[in-house]
């Protein structure tokens, strides 16, 4: 293992009051908060218990976990390492009564709350007004909560969307009521309702100031108001916080996250040390440079040094492609080759702005049958049969979870329909009760003969499902339930490999209520939290394949080879950054992207991409003109063309070995000239071919060439610069 660098060391070694370590991507913030949890255990005597230290995701926490576990003989499961959210999940358990929640409370995930919010509106007869989206309400919802005004909720929604200010105080207050009534909090609640906590119940305030002695926070610049808040009263006690974080890599503003936390730190914990780390451990020095060359076009910074000693790579390349396909295809023959070089294809990464890019990147990873995998696709935790079963399982636990309920009245089919589930959902309205409890009322307060047959058998299920279930282990409740439901039986009949499949995933969920089981303190509700708090991330393991991510899901990690897919205006930065005026935020996404990369850097763009079901000229990122271009090897084949031999094209050679063109901006020229059916034309790099369809007007006139040598290519007339032979 290597040493430590010096100001490293101090960082690791100076324990006592308040400790920002300010430093760029790769210095070594993230080793240096876990270097120090084993230092104030093992040179400190420090107790574990006595240790809070926060990570972004909770995989950042099981890798920080195994770390330490490897170099201190302490019991590490009373060390609390761990997110936010888990963190104040593991609070609010033990509090939860203190703020009118039974124990065990429900998490709502994602899913639910859109579900719950498109109830909602439905029932306000907003569902067909385009102001009120489910989705646009939620983030609002989230942002309010996280920001942690002083203003209502319909104060605050006025001031940012004025065509909402009608009923939004009604949504929110119906919003919260539902809530309540199941006994369920969102993501942001769990951070909110622990501030509360703390803010209003002494005993638990007391309790976890004396605890911790030592609170340390990792990605410290992507912190809310809400959870600034949190780290400042855990650490009141002591008054020994230890932070780390990079202004440069502030990416999730449009979450909530408050840049200002790190920016003043200084203010907020008065006669804090700050150490800054200038050396970059992880980045060859031209990839560096290009980093750098980005991140100094944004004001306002924190001004900081970063430099790396390692000098034994290959200039990053800038690749500009013809379209999307293309420069998939670049994508997917250089991993190939990088990978016959003896690189693994685990230590290579695609990293792009919006998911919409994953499509074409998969089928030609297919195509070239390279093993990867994608994150932020549908995760295990989101499959249907995952959340059916963890629905039943949720209303085992909480009979009060309406939305649960509803997601498995039918499924599988009881003859339970719409109009009867509508029926059920009014009289629990009408009632102020769950749906549970009007089915076990059933006889008093329904009138339909038939649903009330129905309610009284679906009651008779849940008996056998939830019997004694508090005594039985996790798994067990589990298996049971998967039976009794009929579930099972169900997916059996179906046989298709389909329901194989999710067979198949129903063993691997009950097999990790198998694991659980196997904890201290285990219980179904436990469980359950665990589950609502995974992340797409988290399901990230070495499996040996290339990872697909976005840039903002790779903050944190590195790897040998990134390649920045789809960097054109209006995808990166993106659209709306422009038109809102926030490319310094884009900016730091892209620092933050090129630094992932250790050994080789590159960098995409398309002239052409199809985007939303058209196909568009595309121009190449402004962060890509904002690099000194001899930092660069640049290679693309647009004009202009120096290599004519449309051999190139078909690509035997290595793509990156240079002797291509040096690219220059597309811009559109006048069209001219009688482009028709059957006209043959020659292009600069494809050659010559034959027209053969056109459509549009003006500067988006498309064409269909068949040239001889290359194929069919569709063209912007006013880009593609056709020769007209005859
Ligand atoms: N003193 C050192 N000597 C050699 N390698 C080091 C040293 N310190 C850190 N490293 C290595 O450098 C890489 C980057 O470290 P780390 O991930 O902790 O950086 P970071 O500052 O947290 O980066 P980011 O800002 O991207 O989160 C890691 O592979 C780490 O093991
Ligand atoms: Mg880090």
């Amino acid at each position: 293992m290597y040493q430590l660098n010096e100001r490293q060391r101090q960082a690791v070694e100076t324990i006592s009051g308040a400790v920002l370590v300010l430093a760029g991507a790769g210095s070594g913030k993230t080793r240096v908060l876990t270097e120090r949890v084993a230092y104030l255990i093992n040179e400190k005597e420090v107790a574990p218990w006595q240790i809070l230290a926060i990570t972004f995701t909770n995989k950042a926490a099981q890798e920080m976990k195994e770390r330490i576990a490897g170099v201190v003989a302490a019991d590490m499961r009373d060390m609390w390492i761990s997110t936010f959210h888990a963190m104040c999940v593991r609070m609010l358990r033990r509090y939860a009564e203190a703020l009118g929640y039974t124990k065990n409370f429900l998490i709502y995930d994602t899913d639910d709350t859109l579900r719950l919010l498109k109830k909602i509106l439905e029932r306000m007869g907003l569902k067909e007004n385009k102001s009120y989206s489910d989705r646009y309400i939620k983030n609002l919802i989230s942002k309010y909560k996280n920001d942690n005004t002083t203003l209502d909720f319909e104060q605050y929604a006025e001031e940012r969307n004025p065509f909402i200010a009608e009923y939004a105080g009604e949504i929110f207050d119906e919003y919260t009521q539902e809530l309540q009534k199941q006994n369920a909090m969102d993501f942001d609640d769990l951070l909110l309702n622990t501030l509360l906590l703390l803010e209003t119940n002494g005993d638990a305030r007391t309790y976890y100031q004396n605890k911790f002695h030592y609170v340390l926070v990792d990605e410290y610049q992507d912190t809310n108001m809400v959870q600034y808040k949190l780290i400042k009263i855990l650490s009141a006690g002591y008054g020994n916080i230890f932070v780390v974080g990079d202004d440069d890599q502030s990416i999730y503003a449009f979450r909530g996250a408050n840049i200002r936390n790190i920016l003043e730190f200084e203010k907020d914990f008065p006669g804090a040390t700050v150490i800054r780390l200038e050396q970059n451990y992880r980045s060859d020095k031209k990839i560096l440079d290009v980093a750098n060359c980005v991140i100094k076009n944004n004001e306002g910074r924190k001004g900081k040094t970063l430099w790396s000693d390692i000098d034994r790579g290959e200039k990053p390349v800038l690749y500009t492609a013809n379209s999307e396909y293309e420069e998939a295809e670049t994508i997917a023959r250089e991993i190939q080759r990088l990978s016959d070089e003896g690189m693994r294809y685990a230590d290579m990464a695609i990293l792009y702005r919006i998911h919409t890019l994953s499509r074409i990147l998969e089928e030609k990873l297919r195509l070239y049958a390279i093993p990867y995998r994608i994150y932020g696709g549908i995760s295990f935790y989101e499959r249907r049969e995952i959340k059916d079963m963890v629905a039943y399982l949720n209303i085992i636990a909480n009979p009060a979870a309406d939305l649960q309920l509803l997601r498995i009245i039918n499924t599988p089919k009881r003859a339970i329909g719409a109009a009867k589930v509508e029926a059920l959902v009014q009289a629990a309205d009408y009632n102020g009760i769950s749906i549970l409890e009007v089915m076990q009322n059933a006889n008093v307060l329904l009138t339909d003969k038939a649903l009330i047959k129905k309610a009284d058998e679906f009651c008779e299920m849940y008996e056998r499902l939830s019997e004694n279930y508090t005594d039985m282990s996790v798994h067990e409740v589990m298996e049971r339930a998967y039976e009794v439901s009929g579930y099972k039986k169900m997916l059996e009949e179906e046989q298709t490999p389909e329901a194989e499949a999710r067979i198949e995933n129903i063993a691997e969920l009950i097999n990790s209520a198998y694991t659980y089981d196997g904890e201290d303190e285990s219980s179904l509700e436990g469980f359950l939290q665990n589950i609502a708090l995974i992340t797409d991330l988290d399901s990230m393991d070495d499996q040996g394949g290339v990872t697909l991510m976005t840039m903002h899901a790779a903050k944190g990690l590195e790897f040998d080879a990134v390649f920045v897919a789809g960097m054109d205006e209006n995808i990166f930065p993106s659209q709306r950054a422009i038109d809102e005026d926030n490319v310094e935020e884009e900016r730091r996404l892209c620092y933050v992207a090129v630094t992932r990369a250790k050994q080789r850097l590159y960098m995409l763009h398309s002239n052409m991409r199809t985007l939303y079901g058209r196909m568009q000229p595309s121009v190449q990122s402004r962060f890509l003109d904002e690099i000194d271009s001899d930092l660069l090897n640049c290679i693309g084949r647009k004009k202009p063309v120096i290599s004519q031999k449309p051999a190139a094209v078909k690509g035997k050679t290595d793509l990156f070995s240079g002797g291509f063109s040096i690219q220059k901006k597309a811009s559109p020229q006048k069209v001219t000239g009688n482009y028709d059916i059957g006209t043959v034309v020659e292009h600069k790099t494809f050659g010559r071919g034959k027209v053969k369809s056109i459509a549009g007007e003006g500067d988006s006139r498309v064409a269909v060439v068949d040239f001889y040598e290359v194929g069919e290519k569709k063209m912007f007339l006013a880009f593609a610069s056709l020769k007209i032979l005859k």
